[in-house]
C-alpha cells in the first residue's frame, strides 16, 4: 500500500544469445492475462491491413524499425504493426516473449506477430494508440500542453504500468522508460510500450549477467554500468526522470538550458523546497499543490545516485 493507492490517482487526477532468432521456430504462443490468444497473423493479412506498408499507414520510425497502422478483421480491429528486419541483434522475439506474459491495461499490449515469407522481416502487432506519445504532448508545439490533472494522471498511470512489470513473477525490467515510449490511448490514458530492451527474470539469471547495459541517454541510470548492475531500481531511476519531465515540461536533456540535465537542475531546487521553480510555466500554478509536491519529492528519491536508496515501485 503506498503512494499509488492512497493518492487514488485515477480520480485525483537465451541467455548469452538471448535473441536466438527462433522467430519461425517459436514455441506455442502464450495466452495473455486477459485470456486472449496471441495470434499468429498471415503475412498477406498484414500486407493488406497496412495497404502494403504504405506511407499513408506509416506511424513513425524507431531505432529498430517502422510502425504502421493496420486495419484487421474486416475493420473490427485497429492495430499498430512494428516491422523490423530479421536479425539476431534485434530483440523482436524477446519483445514478443515478454509482452505475451505481461498483459496489463496500462501497457501497450501484444495482439500477435508474424514474419514474411522469406523470413526477412518480423512483425509485432500491438494495440493502436491514436493520441501520440507523452513526449509529443509535452514537447511538441502541435499539441496543447496538458494541464496538471492530466499530468498527474499520466504520472500515476505509468507508475502502475511499471509496478505491474516489477511485481510480476519473474519481474520484468523495462530498461527504456521514457516519454516517447509512453503512448496515449483513445481514452487519453497513458500506456507504457516498446519492450525491445526489456528483460524478464531474476537478476541472478545468466541472461541478465550477459546482457550489456542499454537504455536512452538522459534516462539511463548512472549506477547501471555493468550487466550485473541491472535491477528494477534502474527503471525507478528512469521513472524519476520521467516524473521531472512531466512536472517541468523540460526534456530529460536539453542543451538550451544550463545545466542541460533535468536531474541536475531540478534536484537542488527540490532540496531547497523551491517547488514553484520546477512547475511548467505553460500550465500555471497547480490547483492541488500537495500532489505535485509529493510527486517532486518522489522524483528526487527515484533519481538518487545510490540505487539502494531509491524506493521500490512494487511497494507503492
Ligand atoms: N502502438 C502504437 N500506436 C500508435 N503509434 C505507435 C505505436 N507504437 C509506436 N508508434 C509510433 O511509431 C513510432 C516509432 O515507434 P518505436 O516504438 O518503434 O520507436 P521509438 O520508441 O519512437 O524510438 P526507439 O525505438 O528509438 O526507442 C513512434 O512515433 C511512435 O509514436
Amino acid at each position: 500500500m503506498g503512494y499509488l493507492s492512497t493518492c487514488n490517482a485515477e480520480s485525483a487526477i537465451a541467455v548469452c544469445d538471448p535473441y536466438n532468432c527462433g522467430f519461425h521456430r517459436r514455441k506455442k504462443p502464450h495466452k495473455t492475462k486477459n485470456n486472449g490468444e496471441i495470434r499468429e497473423f498471415a503475412y498477406a493479412d498484414l500486407v493488406s491491413a497496412t495497404s502494403g506498408f504504405s506511407s499513408g499507414k506509416f506511424l513513425g520510425k524507431g531505432s529498430h524499425g517502422s510502425v504502421y497502422r493496420a486495419v484487421l478483421d474486416n475493420g473490427k480491429l485497429i492495430a499498430a504493426v512494428k516491422k523490423t528486419k530479421m536479425n539476431c541483434n534485434i530483440p523482436a522475439d524477446n519483445e514478443i516473449e515478454i509482452l505475451s506474459r505481461v498483459y496489463h491495461p496500462r501497457l501497450v499490449n501484444l495482439i500477435g506477430y508474424s514474419s514474411d515469407t522469406l523470413c526477412e522481416n518480423q512483425f509485432i502487432v500491438v494495440e493502436y494508440m491514436p493520441n501520440g506519445s507523452l513526449y509529443d504532448l509535452l514537447h511538441s508545439a502541435s499539441y496543447k500542453s496538458p494541464g496538471w490533472h492530466m499530468r498527474v494522471r499520466f504520472a500515476l498511470q505509468v507508475a502502475k504500468a511499471v509496478r505491474a512489470l516489477h511485481s510480476s513473477n519473474p519481474p520484468v525490467i523495462h530498461r527504456d522508460i521514457k516519454s516517447s515510449n509512453v503512448l496515449i490511448d483513445q481514452n487519453w490514458n497513458a500506456r507504457l510500450g516498446d519492450f525491445g530492451l526489456a528483460l524478464r527474470g531474476h537478476v541472478e539469471d545468466v541472461r541478465f549477467n550477459c546482457t550489456p547495459p542499454a537504455g536512452t541517454l538522459g534516462y539511463l541510470d548512472p549506477a547501471y554500468l555493468e550487466p550485473a548492475d541491472v535491477s528494477t531500481k534502474s527503471d525507478v531511476f528512469s521513472y524519476g526522470i520521467l516524473l521531472l519531465e512531466i512536472i517541468s515540461g523540460r526534456r530529460a536533456i536539453d542543451m538550451n538550458h544550463s545545466p542541460s540535465s533535468v536531474v541536475d537542475w531540478a534536484v537542488p531546487l527540490i532540496g531547497a523546497g523551491d517547488f514553484a521553480a520546477i512547475c511548467d510555466v505553460r500550465v500555471g500554478s497547480p490547483k492541488d499543490k500537495e500532489v505535485v509536491r509529493s510527486l517532486m519529492a518522489l522524483a528526487a528519491r527515484c533519481v538518487r545516485s545510490d540505487a539502494g536508496e531509491r524506493p521500490g515501485i512494487a511497494r507503492w
